[in-house]
């Protein structure tokens, strides 16, 4: 036998010693392993892969990572914290390798702070009022124009993309078959979205202190100061205007979208928010954030609307630095997070979980209050999650639902385009951004 046959032997063989040993460590040895769950799961990628792949929720877990799905567990992972600096700290999934991680997808606890001291208060409630009249004119236009941003349909043509980068950094070989499984044409998306950023920032950097509307741009660049110094302050300022363009924009025009599926799709929900909202106000312009707050089937149908589609599906990965999660103990560097899609079709929370139902969430003393509901833990919930990292925007996000589905069912009676007819649980998927049909509708002047 050559020393070549001898290579080729010694190969497959240090494969499968590697496979078992790998597999004895996470099974009986591995800090993980005491807790249930799969034990092919626990040794191997290829579920989570699957699943990741084909974007559909909820994810198994991976290896060296325990998920959840009470409220403690969520309130034990996220909340606890030491002068606003997290105790679980984030991973780097967000890591696609920009050199710097910028605010929200930033790991580094005291980083992040330090940004957060920053940019936060651009969401104070007075900052919030100040960009009222500006919300008026985005909701009204954007129900005119009928289109999300070109922008963000670029970055969502790129998310699967963006999966598969994330599965690589576990599974090298991924990024090898990433390059049989996208095309040419969506690296140059890629590309070009970022060369679009870049020259946002640098336009906006040359405004710095002349931009007719303070904006979170002048909580990220002193307006008043010089420019960034060196190539590695002006990606920081990239990667920040990204996050922020992103988290503003992405979760909010989801609900949007989602909350007209869903009218919709059930016509005696459409019927009871239209009439609650047409009753409510005179004229258009009695609408205001403030106003429509006292609307009770319109907050009940968005908050459904939130827990049926959940923005976000995961409840974000963080390392357990050695504590007791929902009364277990995890150790140290176990990844651990709240599975929100198990926590919010779970029966143990929600009667009828898979029905959409938005009384659950109306008070008791309501016409329309459903005592089937009454045992529903409305806490076991967290769309804009909680702790230190929760959303800072969503405040605005309310304001911003609020008016959209106000003024749109205000203005126009909608109808459904036949052929669009559309199941959630089939027609809709989740790489980095929601993958999801046209679902119409027609938007007919009221009647
Ligand atoms: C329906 C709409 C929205 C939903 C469901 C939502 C949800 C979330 C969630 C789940 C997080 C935590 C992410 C993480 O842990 O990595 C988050 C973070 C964040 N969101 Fe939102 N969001 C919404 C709208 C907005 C808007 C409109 C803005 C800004 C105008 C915004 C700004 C932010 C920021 C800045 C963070 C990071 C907070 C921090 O790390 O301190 N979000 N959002």
């Amino acid at each position: 036998m050559g020393l070549l046959d001898f290579g080729f032997g010694l190969a497959p063989l240090s494969g499968v010693i590697y496979v078992i040993a790998s597999s004895v460590y996470l099974l009986y040895f591995h800090p993980a392993s005491k807790f249930p769950g799969s034990k092919f799961s626990a040794v191997s990628y290829v579920l989570y892969c699957s699943a990741s792949i084909h974007g559909r929720y909820p994810y198994p877990h991976s290896p060296n990572e325990v998920l959840f799905y009470t409220p403690q567990a969520a309130m034990d992972i996220y909340s606890p914290a030491v002068r606003n600096q997290e105790l679980f700290v984030k991973t780097d999934l967000m890591d696609f390798g920009a050199g710097d991680l910028g605010f929200i997808w930033e790991s580094d606890p005291a980083k992040r702070k330090a940004m957060a001291k920053k940019i936060l208060p651009a969401f104070s409630a007075k900052a919030i009022k100040e960009k009222e009249p500006l919300v008026h004119h985005q909701e009204l236009t954007k129900v005119k124009d009928g289109k999300t941003s070109d922008a963000v349909e670029m970055i969502r043509q790129s998310s699967f993309a963006g999966n598969l980068f994330q599965l690589s950094q576990e599974i090298p070989i991924i990024a090898l078959a990433a390059t049989s499984f996208v095309p040419l044409r969506v690296l140059r998306l890629i590309l070009a979205v970022l060369r679009a950023n870049a020259a946002e920032v640098k336009a906006r950097i040359d405004k710095r202190g002349k931009a007719k509307h303070r904006d979170f741009m002048d909580h990220t660049i002193e307006p008043e100061g010089p420019p960034p110094a060196t190539e590695k302050e002006l990606v920081h300022v990239e990667q920040v205007t990204f996050q922020m363009f992103i988290a503003s924009f992405d979760p909010v025009q989801i609900t949007f979208h989602a909350v007209l599926s869903f009218t919709l799709k059930h016509p005696k929900t459409y019927a009871i928010l239209t009439k609650e909202i047409r009753d409510a106000f005179a004229t258009y312009d009695d609408m205001t954030p403030e106003t429509l707050t006292h609307l009770k089937h319109l907050h009940a149908f968005i908050y459904e609307t939130l827990r049926f589609h959940l923005t976000t599906p995961t409840g974000m990965p963080h390392i357990s630095p050695g504590a007791t999660v929902d009364g277990v103990y995890v150790p140290k560097v176990v990844v651990v997070q709240l599975s929100n899609f198990t926590a919010t079709r779970h029966e143990r929370h929600f009667a009828d979980p898979l029905d959409f139902r938005p009384e659950r969430w109306l008070p008791s003393d309501h016409a329309l209050y459903d005592k089937r509901y009454a045992g529903d833990n409305l806490e076991a919930f967290f769309p804009f999650s909680l702790g230190p990292r929760q959303c800072s925007g969503q405040a605005i996000a309310w304001s911003q639902t609020r008016m959209f589905l106000g003024k749109v069912l205000w203005t126009f009676d909608l109808e459904g385009v036949r052929g669009h007819e559309f199941s959630f649980d089939r027609d809709f998927s989740v790489h980095m951004l929601w993958n999801r049909p046209e679902v119409g509708p027609r938007f007919l002047p009221r009647r």
